[in-house]
């Protein structure tokens, strides 16, 4: 895909993220007291900026893994398949999970990737998404905490990318293409 020339509008800043997750992180706390290990795993690429802020946040003891899951490519809209592209180095069974996701948008990738984790049997297994774009919904799904509620706008920053780029921005801002008005 050709690179389409577009500006960045921030939409949360970089102190509301951190504040939120402090409040996030108070209720996840609460909700695994007393785990002896939660197991915080991270979908990449998206989710890598969340999960290390929040992993700092979390009073809890954890461990950290990874699943690579893709299905946007470089495009703005999801393939709706979505790719397993690296699995877990660890096993979950009968342990206490928390999926971490940057966002939820039709919700095919947390849908299938819940559905995968979900049989291998965890004692538990709760997931959290930083931002969810409900009006955009094609699977009847919802993350147990969500950061902050968006509007159907393109989003990229904090670990989000459009067509890899835009990773590096400390907020979330929402991409507008100068090549559609
Ligand atoms: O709810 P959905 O419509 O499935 O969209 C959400 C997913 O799409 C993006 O990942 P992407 O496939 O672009 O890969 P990336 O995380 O490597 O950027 C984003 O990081 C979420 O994982
Ligand atoms: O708004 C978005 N921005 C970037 N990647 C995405 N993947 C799903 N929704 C989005
Ligand atoms: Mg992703």
């Amino acid at each position: 895909m050709p690179h389409r020339p577009h500006v960045i509008d921030q939409l949360i800043s970089a102190k509301a993220i951190a504040a939120r997750i402090e409040e996030l992180a108070r209720e996840i706390e609460a909700e695994f007291k007393g785990t002896e290990m939660l197991i915080v795993i991270g979908l990449l690429r998206g989710s890598f900026v969340f999960i290390a802020d929040l992993v700092r946040e979390l009073d809890l003891p954890v461990e950290v893994d990874f699943i690579e899951a893709s299905s946007y490519g470089n495009a703005t809209e999801s393939s709706r398949e979505v790719r397993i592209l690296k699995d877990l180095r660890g096993k979950i069974q009968g342990r206490d999970v928390l999926v971490v996701e940057d966002i939820v948008d039709t919700g095919f990738t947390l849908h299938h990737v819940s559905l995968m984790l979900k049989a291998r049997e965890p004692a538990k297994l709760r997931t959290i998404a930083l931002l969810d774009k409900p009006s955009r919904r094609e699977i009847d799904l919802k993350a147990d905490w969500i950061g902050f509620e968006i509007p159907d706008k393109f989003v990229v920053g904090y670990g989000i990318d459009f067509a890899q780029r835009n990773r590096d921005l400390p907020y979330i801002g929402t991409v507008r293409f100068l090549d559609q008005g």
